[in-house]
Parts: C-alpha cells; structure tokens; sequence
C-alpha cells in the first residue's frame, strides 16, 4: 500500500495467479518445482510474480526475457538474493557466490577467471582429471567382468570430487588421502543440508531462524568442522611453502596464500574468505558435473543410434590403438553437440538466481528493488519458439546443415546465446565452465570408446527427474557395462586382466562344443602366456626368454596379439607400455635403490 501511494502512476507487476493468505501461490508448487514453474508459465505467460509465504519473486521462462534481463539490464541484476541459510553459514559475509556486486567479488571473479580456473590452469590439470577417468574406467573393466552392474551417478560423483580435491588442495599435499575422503564427506552432508535450509528459506526470517527442523544447527556443526579439517590441510601447505618442500606442481589453495600474503594485493583476502571459496568451488562444481555426465549417458544409453554415431566418430579420429585423450576434443564436433544437446535439455544448475538492485521496467512490467528473480532454465531450454522438437535428443541440431561441421553460434554455451543458459551468462555467469567443459568431454568420450551399457531386462533408463530444483535424476542409474576397448590392459608377466570378447554375434562350434550366440568369452590369461607347451619354465622369471643371442629383441616380443601364446595386451598398448616402460626405466634409473623389509619376505 505505502508502495502504491508513494508512486504516482500504478504499479503495473508481471500477471499472478490468485494467492491464499500467509502461504500466497505455495500451495501451487507441486514436488517438481520446475514443472510447476511451467504450468504457471503456460498460464499466465512467461514473466510471472510469485509469493512463496515471505519471498516474492518473480520468474522468467523466455529466452528474450531474459536476455532483456541478463544482457540489456546486466548491471540491475549482477547481485543474488540474500538466502536465509546465512543466518547458520560460519562464513556468512566472506563468500564469493553470493557476494554483493562489489570490490570484493570483482576481485575475486578476476582471480577465478584468471588464475584459478583459466584456460591455462585447466589445461595444467589434464592429467589429474586422465587420472581419475582411468580409475572409472578400471572400475567399469572390472564391473564389466565380473558381469555385476554398477551406479554410474555414485561414480560419477566419486570421479568429480576427486579430481577436484586434488585440483583444489592435492591430496597428496594433505598426507593422506583420508583427509581429501573427509572433505568430500563433510561436502556431500553440506549439500544435502544446504537444499533442506533452501526450501525452509522460504518460511520467512522468523521462522527460519527458530530453525525448527535443527536443519541450521547441523549445517553450523558440519561447517565448523569442515573449517577445522581445511585449515589444517593450509597450515601443511605454508610448511611446504615455509620450508620450500619441491612439489609436483601448485594446487588453487597454494594459489590463494600468496595472494593471502601479498601486501599489495587490492584486496586482502582473509583465511576465512580462502576456506569459503573452496567449499564454494566443491558445492559449485562437482555435483553440477557429475549429473551432466549423469544425463549424458542416459541420453546416449536411450538413443543407441546417436550413441553409435559418437562412438563411431571417435573411431574415426582416434581410431583403436589409444585411449580418446583431451586433447582430441576440437576434433570431435559431434561429441561437442552430444554434450550441448544434454545440458539443453537437463541443465544441471535447473535455475539462475538474481535479485533486482533497483525499481526498473522489463517487458512492460515493473520490477522492484530487492525482488528474487529466478530463471527457469529448463523452461527457457526447452522453449519451442526456441528449439524445433525441443523435447527431443538430437544433438545434429548443433551441427551445421551441410558436412557435419558444428555451428560456432549454437555450440556457445558461455551466455552470448540466450537460449541456451546452461552455464549463465555475463559478468555473473559460471567461471568453472571451463574446467567443467573438459572435464565432461573427457569421461563421455573415454566412456562411449570403452563401453556399451545394458540395463537391467533390456529396458530403457527412466529419465523421471527428482523432485525439488536439483534436476538430478530420480532413480539410481544402475547398468551393465560390456568392455569393447579396455585401454588397461597391459603386458606383462603378471597380466592385469583376463581378455574378454564382449559377446559372441553368432553361435560357432570349437572342438565339438557349441557355443551358443551371445555368450560371453573370457580368456585367461594366467592359463595361456603361463602354457609349458609354449614357454620353457613358464613360471620363472627370465626377461631373456625375449632376447635373441645379441640382444636384440625376439619376435616372440609382439604382444599385440599374433603371438597367441602372449596375448597379454589389448589396444591400449602404446599408451600402456609407455606409462609402465617410461616409470619402471626412471624408477631403475635415476631414483632408487630397493630394500627388502627381510621379516615380511
Ligand atoms: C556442468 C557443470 C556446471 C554447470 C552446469 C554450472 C552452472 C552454473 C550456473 C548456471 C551458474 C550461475 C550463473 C549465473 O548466475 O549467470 C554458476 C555459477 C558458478 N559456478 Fe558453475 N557450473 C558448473 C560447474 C562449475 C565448476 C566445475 C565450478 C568450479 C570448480 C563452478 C563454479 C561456479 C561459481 C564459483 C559460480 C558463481 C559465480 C558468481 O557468482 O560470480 N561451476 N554455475
């Protein structure tokens, strides 16, 4: 009423569903929040003002809305709402998500975009996140053989916290990888808690502060010591500094302390500022990645036609000897549209949260200071003024019409497109696209040139969304993974794995057994390279068995597989013997000498 009386023309809000006292348009927001956002906007259009008990906001489910928001108004709409949550965050006033528009966050968004999460920074972490995508890989080669299922989303999740504590704070800086479990632990409660505290925000600062769930208290335990656990892991890292302890290379929390020491840095971060951001970096970015690989597979797992044409682009380019690297990406324009195809339709991060700065008029409507604005992104990506079949998974609609080659425009996904928000956009937009991008392009590729997924019973996956605005999926994605190319195995006496041929195309008979078609074969290879008809004392130890008299090396020495009684190696040879030819020379050679503990043999 002040409102109206203060201003001498009406105020002219975006349209609004009839409201209930107290609770006003909450009894309209079924379990799937952001269908219900849809509903309203079908209805009512694609600006619309909702009153969730003490929060008004307004919500946005247009690509031109929002562009009218994001990219003509960007500076009335750079900050975030205030969440009540802060009330129980020991960091409150020390984040960089939700900072103010401000010195401070312009300092700190230079930092990331810069330094931290660069290009050149990401690049310098490419062997981490090969690293920890071998140890997915391993996982599924041995889930694949054992023929057991596995849960993709719980791996995946495992893969993107991993790679990000050691990209944050090297696990190896911290001791003992028991501490980096720890972190990913106490992050993974946080979250949970922190979606609770999200949708109790909403009940208003009273209520909200008498915490009756004990949702606040909890979150206000965990972060204490989550806080305790970080700043033991930084006191280790200014020992190494202190007493210049020679490092594989500097992780971001190394990166932050000098900017924490530096006198002249434009602004001072405190410990509490370095201890935020980093939760920050785990609650940003690792779930957000592990469901858009999440997505990806299953679109691919339910579109066998679109999931052989990857698989077969990746053949083409990378062809059978070697594990799909990085570095291939740019050479791999439908792996690209495959991934823009998925976060399209299943972004993870399902809205972009803004707040008004000040009383301005968007679309004809007026939008006052301090009001949330939220935007749908699955709406906005699934908008059919905006997509053709939007429902649909085809990535071709990325590519350019004629040759296959991508389209640069619709391949943007850094904000420049407003129908495709998946990262958001501007100044205020994700600075760990970067990171994430490769990240997401590296496991789909890896996955797609390794296996084949079955589920349980031939169905399809059920791509039900979860309740609620987290867009995860909402059953488990449980399958079966049928190794075509295991880019682990490798030669030697102790052969790693058992070869495995996927499964036989057709029935054949062998030495009067038949054996039916899709029956799984498996070789062992303890029996074959170990076979007394093949080798003299098959179980001793002779290196020279492959030498000729002059040293030179023997024929028997392919191992690629025409010598049957080797058949130890599998196509990822050159990648194989280089990792274990390259470390054993430099562990003989330069390092150590080896002792024996005489007690333990
Ligand atoms: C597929 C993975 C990811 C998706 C879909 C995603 C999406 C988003 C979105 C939609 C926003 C809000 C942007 C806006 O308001 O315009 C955002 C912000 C942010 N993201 Fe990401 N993100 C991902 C991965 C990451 C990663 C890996 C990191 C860092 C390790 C990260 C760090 C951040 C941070 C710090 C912000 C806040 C930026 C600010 O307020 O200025 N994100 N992200």
């Amino acid at each position: 009423i002040k409102g109206r009386m203060k201003s001498k023309t009406p105020i002219q809000h975006p349209p609004s569903p009839p409201a209930l006292p107290l609770i006003g348009h909450f009894h309209l927001l079924g379990p799937e929040t952001a269908k219900s956002f849809q509903t309203l906007a079908s209805r009512y259009g694609p600006i619309l003002r909702l009153r969730l008990v003490s929060k008004t906001s307004v919500i946005v489910s247009s690509a031109m809305i929002a562009k009218e928001i994001l990219k003509d108004n960007e500076m009335n709409f750079i900050s975030r709402p205030v969440v009540g949550y802060s009330w129980f965050n020991i960091y409150d006033g020390s984040t960089f998500v939700f900072a103010e528009y401000g010195t401070y966050w312009r300092f700190m968004k230079k930092l990331c975009m810069t330094e931290l999460l660069s290009l050149a920074q990401v690049s310098r972490f490419t062997d981490i996140r090969r690293d920890e995508t071998m140890k997915l890989l391993e996982t599924l080669v041995k889930c694949s053989y054992e023929g057991k299922s596995c849960d993709l989303g719980k791996e995946f999740l495992r893969l993107t916290n991993n790679y990000t504590c050691r990209i944050v704070m090297s696990t190896r800086c911290s001791a003992s990888e028991d501490e980096s479990k720890k972190v990913w632990e106490f992050i993974k409660e946080i979250e949970e808690l922190l979606a609770k505290l999200t949708f109790g925000e909403i009940l208003g600062p009273l209520l909200g502060k008498l915490d009756l769930f004990g949702y606040g208290r909890k979150l206000k335990t965990l972060l204490s010591s989550f806080d305790t656990l970080v700043e033991k892991i930084m006191i280790k890292h200014e020992e190494d500094m202190r007493f210049c302890r020679k490092k594989e290379r500097r992780d971001l929390m190394d990166l932050l302390l000098d900017v924490y020491r530096d006198e002249n840095a434009e602004v001072k971060l405190t410990r509490k500022n370095i201890k935020a951001l980093i939760l920050e970096l785990f609650t940003a970015g690792t779930e957000t990645s592990a469901k858009a690989l999440e997505w990806t597979i299953a679109e691919l797992i339910n579109h066998p036609q679109e999931f052989k044409k990857l698989k077969e682009e990746i053949h083409r380019v990378v062809g059978s000897q070697r594990l799909v690297e990085e570095s291939d990406i740019p050479n791999l324009p439908y792996l690209r549209a495959v991934i823009r195809e998925s976060l399209r339709l299943h972004p993870p991060s399902a809205v972009l949260l803004r707040r008004c700065v000040q009383d301005c008029k968007i679309s004809g409507y007026d939008i006052l200071a301090n009001e949330g604005v939220l935007f749908n992104l699955i709406d906005i990506m699934r908008d059919p003024s905006s997509w053709e079949n939007p429902l649909d998974f085809q990535p071709e609609r990325f590519m350019e019409k004629s040759g296959g080659h991508y389209d640069p425009y619709q391949m943007d996904i850094r904000g420049q497109n407003f129908k495709m928000l998946a990262f958001g956009t501007g100044r205020r937009g994700c600075p760990g696209a970067s990171l994430a991008l490769a990240a997401v392009h590296g496991v789909i590729a890896a996955l797609a040139q390794c296996f084949d997924f079955e589920v349980e019973g031939g169905k399809e996956i059920d791509m039900e969304e979860k309740a609620g605005l987290a867009n995860a999926m909402a059953h488990p994605l449980l399958c079966y993974p049928i190794t075509h190319f295991n880019p682990l195995a490798v030669h030697s006496f102790h052969p790693s794995q058992p070869l495995t041929i996927p499964k036989l195309s057709e029935g054949c008979t062998v030495k009067g057994y038949h054996i039916p078609s899709k029956t799984r074969l498996i070789f062992k290879f303890w029996g074959i390279p170990r076979d007394p008809k093949y080798w003299e004392n098959p179980v001793e130890f002779q290196p020279e068995r492959f030498l000729t008299e002059n040293g030179s090396l023997k024929g028997q020495l392919d191992v690629r597989g025409q010598h049957l009684s080797s058949l130890a190696i599998w196509p990822g040879i050159s990648l194989a013997q280089q990792i274990v030819q390259t470390s054993l020379a430099a562990l003989v050679q330069l390092c150590f000498e080896w002792k024996i503990d005489r007690k333990r043999k």
